[in-house]
């Protein structure tokens, strides 16, 4: 569906995107991951053909990017475009009109899109009264009103509260069941661990790793993760290596890469001598993927 091959960018002479490659297939979700300055948005605004790259290819159902695939993608941008005094009905009203849409389709898109974003008893409300959540969600049915065939949801939950972030989820999971294929971009590890059917991590304008979260778990070879709190960190970090854990530091915390499965009075075993405070077991999650794969 997209194709994206060895695309370079640099503004003056500070590379952005270096020699970037993938691949998004029809119906799946992509979560493109990456810090801030990684190259999200200039890959977006290529593929949206708003920025010119300096070298690669970019097609979208095997058509080169241009003017006129820009009627292929709906994108919902980080910052919603909306007019605030406008109604929701209006706002989709108006960029029906700008996409060509006419007569019967275009009354039908509006209230197809309202409906798709949960927003039908909100149709005449305008924008400013609404809720973040709300306003979110709209701007996603923006991007779907000339129904195309990838949607690009850049950072769709940043700044909401955890109620509007399930409800966003579960649109965009209700958007894949409708068939649309989605680009998806965050900063939010777990946001990708749910909703994502592959994931690209990206760093100064390549990607490091991609695949399913059980593709990418293979970066690690851990079964699970053991976080300890102790006054000893030296001696647990050698009494881990004896037993062939291989430690770790996320954040302040102290990990340990358990190599095979144990029971906990195993793990509790190999820590004999020193006095733990607590002990955590957690499975190989997309944060420790990423870390593994950044930090390099
Ligand atoms: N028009 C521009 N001129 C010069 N540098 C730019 C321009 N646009 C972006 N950059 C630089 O390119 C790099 C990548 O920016 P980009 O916006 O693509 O990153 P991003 O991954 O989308 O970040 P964020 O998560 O903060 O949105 C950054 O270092 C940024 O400062």
């Amino acid at each position: 569906m997209l194709k994206i091959e060895n695309l370079s960018k640099a503004y003056s002479k500070r590379s952005v995107l270096d020699d970037l490659s993938l691949q998004i297939q029809p119906g799946e979700i992509y979560g493109l991951l990456g810090a801030n300055g990684a190259g999200k948005t200039t890959t977006i605004n290529i593929i949206c053909n708003l920025l010119q790259a300096d070298s690669g290819k970019v097609t979208i159902c095997d058509r080169p990017i241009s003017a006129s695939t820009k009627q292929l993608i709906g994108i919902a941008p980080q910052e919603n475009l909306l007019y605030k005094t406008l109604s929701c009905q209006e706002n989709l009203n108006f960029f029906t009109k700008l996409y060509g849409l006419t007569g019967k389709e275009r009354q039908q898109q509006v209230k197809a899109c309202l409906a798709a974003v949960n927003l039908s008893d909100r149709a005449t409300t305008p924008v400013e009264k609404l809720s973040g959540g709300m306003q979110r969600r709209l701007n996603i049915a923006v991007a779907l009103v000339h129904k195309p065939k990838l949607a690009i949801l850049d950072e769709p939950t940043t700044g909401l509260d955890i109620e509007a972030r399930y409800q966003m989820w579960e649109l965009i999971k209700q958007l894949k069941q409708s068939g649309m294929t989605i680009l998806l971009t965050t900063h939010l590890l777990d946001e990708a661990e749910r909703l994502c059917d592959r994931i690209g991590i990206l760093k100064a304008g390549k990607i490091l790793a991609e695949g399913s979260l059980a593709q990418l778990r293979q970066r690690i070879p851990a079964t699970e993760i053991v976080t300890i709190q102790t006054q000893e960190e030296e001696k647990a970090i050698a009494l881990g290596n004896k037993c062939g854990f291989t430690y770790r530091r996320y954040g302040r915390d102290l990990a340990f890469w358990l190599p095979q499965q144990l029971e906990l009075k195993e793990i509790i075993a190999c820590f004999e001598g020193i006095n733990l405070e607590s002990i955590a077991r957690t499975p190989v999650r997309l944060e420790h993927i990423y870390i593994e794969v950044t930090n390099k």
